[in-house]
């Protein structure tokens, strides 16, 4: 796995409840309200803030922790622009967890958790020149110079990456954190030791203890092999270099970050023994002899038309520098005065980001193109006529999905405006409607998948009986566009887990038109020895390496019935939800003709699928509609006629004093694996919670337990540690 985060669309990665957060994201983009701040009332104050949050959440969510953004940062900055705006009109609506108070997310669980020394920050932003003068009047009232005193402000370029913290102690380097949510960060030294910018060790005049911040970051050249090399190989292929940077940083095997071309610019600092000198740019051109990079394009500015003047030239600029950035950093550059201007809850008073405004440009929208994503989603991509967007070519724009084309009546021949926003993504702002040729006819999104000719379908959220934005293919066992992601995914470890067959032989085989669909697994070994070309005979394999993959694959022909539906890769059928199932059905042939009938919903069939505990609507829908799919059906006999499917246990009702309880784990767990402790909490009835809300009944937490103890502790949950836990459980 060369992944750092879990997929997003990996069903058992990845809860009902993260698919209707990035859900409701993109629905966002049209949910910034309408109503003039000035005019709204308390209550519709009061509910735009909370929906407001809750989007920014879910955004910050995909952007931070799965370095997937769902909406372009100039839609996510939109939507905090207006936060701000309400809460400036009521005060009231401002809590210590609103978005404008607090900085990023917390550390994925996934990494080990740093506590920084001190706090790594975000910027405040300015976006006009009017902005910008407000920044340099705002710091000469708070620091009550008077109108002939100087101020001097450096200006820098904000480069587009991740900020990155270095700790150096006796001039070595010995730990890297991400920024996380500003308190706590991630421990990532392993993958930051892999960056060739970042030395190891500083020169004798550093003192003692030294951290450096500062930028890692992709250069475009990079990105684009980068992307054009995953593309080849099946692997996850990033929107931008921002993406690309995070992603590859925040790897859990650091070899793969060295392989990486991760780069990294120093421009600010955290806790240090001795502050060698007096002003920001000395500081900066200190690390510079200090053997760090550092950008060359730092200036010292003397007024807000200076500061203007060189965002001016840093913007001409823009194309030429080989990296991205989204604007200009402007910083007091006298320490002391930074020291006595002091920071505003998330940001320093003493700074502010210049942002570029997106840029646009008018050109013909030639034809809508379907493409199939990996995990079956179906995306309309606008093909333009090419086209130069803040001096790079663009011929290729997202319109998001079906109804945001609807929305925005995009048609095939239409005039559209298109925007990059410091993203490499660039996408359809809107339509020229005076350019409109005539009879151009509204666009109409199949409802078949153009890879496989499957059914493609919208999920309806029970709750708020919206559709999901996204349609899907419901072909996956066939669908060649989903073919590796579901084969990967079917002989994963907690699925079918045969060995020796990874994601890099997946991709191989399915290349080669060895292995098309799951049942192809099983006759591999019965094909081979008819042919010519045998897998022995492949380069990176030998006799031994062919029958041990034979073996593994012999030794899964029998298979627990919960495996087997978990390893399907239905939507929302995930480990726990798959047992349930098996649970309820007790075999393969019970299980597959009660959801083939449930497609009718009014036959018992539905009733009983529903009625199940722990099977909700969503999930009853998504399996529905997956057998519903004759394509996958076929699939389905081609594989059974393989395997051996085992009859599973049915439920009983237990007693134990965790059944029906939510459980959280955290930290570091010493007497069992977490899958060790999942599974022994599931037998007893309990449900396992990958994060803690008002639904969870009990933490258990180890060592090194970090944000979610502290949110335990906000909403009064009880917490136990291990022993605690273990002698609950075992009645001791
Ligand atoms: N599209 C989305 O869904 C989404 C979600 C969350 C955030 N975002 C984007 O992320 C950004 C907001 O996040 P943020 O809190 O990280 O703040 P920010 O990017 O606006 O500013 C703070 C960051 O700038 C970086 N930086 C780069 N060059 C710098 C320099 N020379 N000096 C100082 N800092 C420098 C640092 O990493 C610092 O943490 C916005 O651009 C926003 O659009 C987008
Ligand atoms: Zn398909």
């Amino acid at each position: 796995m060369t992944r750092s985060t879990p997929d997003r669309n990996d069903p058992a990665a990845r809860g009902t409840a993260t698919a209707e957060a990035s859900g409701d994201a993109v629905a966002g983009e049209a949910a910034v309200g309408a109503t003039a701040v000035e005019a709204l009332t308390e209550a519709d104050a009061r509910a735009e803030h909370a929906a407001l949050a809750r989007e920014i959440r879910a955004n910050d969510e995909a952007y931070y922790r799965e370095d997937a953004p769902v909406i372009s940062d100039a839609a996510y900055d939109a939507l905090r622009r207006r936060l701000a705006e309400i809460e400036a009109r009521f005060p009231e609506l401002i809590s210590p967890d609103s978005p404008t108070q607090t900085v990023g997310v917390a550390p994925s669980e996934t990494f080990g958790e740093v506590r920084h020394a001190v706090p790594m920050l975000s910027l405040d932003n300015a976006f006009t020149e009017e902005d910008v003068a407000d920044f340099v009047g705002r710091v000469r009232r708070f620091l009550r110079l008077g109108a002939d005193e100087p101020l001097v402000v450096t200006a820098e370029p904000k480069i587009d990456g991740l900020s990155l913290s270095l700790r150096y102690e006796n001039r070595r380097l010995v730990l890297a954190a991400t920024r996380g949510d500003g308190t706590t960060g991630e421990n990532v030294t392993a993958n930051a030791r892999t960056i060739a910018d970042i030395p190891d060790t500083l020169p004798a005049d550093a003192p003692d203890i030294v951290e450096v911040r500062g930028e890692c970051y992709m250069a475009h050249a990079d990105f684009a092999a980068l992307n054009a090399r995953e593309a080849e190989e099946g692997g996850r292929v990033f929107a931008n270099p921002r993406n690309a940077a995070a992603g590859s940083l925040r790897q859990l095997d650091p070899a793969v970050t060295a392989r990486r071309p991760l780069r990294f610019f120093a421009y600010a600092w955290g806790e240090m023994s001795g502050v060698p000198e007096a002003t920001q740019y000395d500081m900066v051109a200190r690390f510079g002899r200090w053997g760090l990079p550092v950008n060359p394009r730092m200036t010292r500015c003397d007024s807000a038309e200076a500061l203007i003047a060189a965002y001016r030239a840093i913007e001409a600029d823009r194309a030429n520098l080989g990296y991205d950035i989204d604007g200009v950093v402007y910083k007091v550059d006298r320490l002391d005065l930074q020291q006595r201007l002091g920071f505003v809850s998330r940001s320093p008073r003493w700074a502010i980001a210049h942002k570029f405004p997106a840029e646009q440009a008018t050109t013909v929208l030639e034809r809508i193109e379907i493409q199939v994503g990996r995990t079956g989603a179906l995306t309309p991509v606008a093909k333009l006529k090419p086209v130069t967007v803040g001096g790079v070519v663009v011929s290729n724009a997202t319109l998001h999905n079906e109804d945001e084309i609807r929305r925005k009546d995009v048609r095939e021949g239409d005039t559209v405006i298109v925007q990059r926003a410091g993203d490499v993504i660039p996408q359809v702002v809107s339509v020229v409607l005076d350019k409109r040729p005539e009879g151009a006819e509204p666009f109409v999104f199949p409802t078949v998948c153009p890879a496989c000719g499957s059914h493609a379908v919208r999920e309806v959220n029970p709750r708020t009986g919206r559709e999901d934005v996204v349609r899907r293919c419901t072909g996956g066992l066939i669908c060649p566009a989903q073919a590796v992601e579901r084969l990967r995914h079917f002989v994963s470890r907690h699925a079918l887990d045969i060995e020796g067959l990874g994601e890099k032989q997946i991709v191989a085989f399915f290349n080669d038109g060895l292995i098309a669909s799951p049942a192809d697994i099983f006759t591999l070994e019965a094909r081979d020895a008819r042919s010519l070309k045998k897998l022995k005979d492949r380069e990176g394999w030998g006799a031994t390496s062919a029958r041990n993959l034979f073996a593994a694959i012999e030794a899964r022909r029998r298979i627990a019935l919960a495996r087997l539906i978990f390893a399907l890769g239905i939507r929302h059928v995930g480990e726990t939800t798959a047992r349930l199932l098996a649970q309820a059905f007790g075999t393969w042939e019970a299980f597959a003709a009660a959801v083939t009938e449930a497609a009718d919903r009014t036959a018992p069939a539905w009733h009983e699928l529903n009625a199940i505990d722990g099977i909700g609507e969503v999930v009853a829908e998504a399996v529905t509609d997956f057998f519903a799919e004759a394509h996958n059906r076929d699939a389905l006999r081609l594989l059974i006629a393989e395997i051996e499917v085992e009859r599973a246990e049915p439920r009983v009702a237990i007693e134990s004093p965790v059944a029906g309880k939510t459980v959280v784990f955290t930290g570091s767990l010493e007497k069992m694996t977490r899958d060790e402790a999942k599974a022994r909490a599931e037998s007893l009835g309990a449900k396992v919670a990958g994060s803690v809300s008002a639904k969870t009944d009990l933490v258990v937490a180890g060592p090194g337990a970090g944000s979610k103890l502290k949110k335990a502790a906000e909403l009064g949950i009880e917490v136990i540690d291990e022993d605690a836990w273990l002698a609950l459980v075992e009645g001791r």
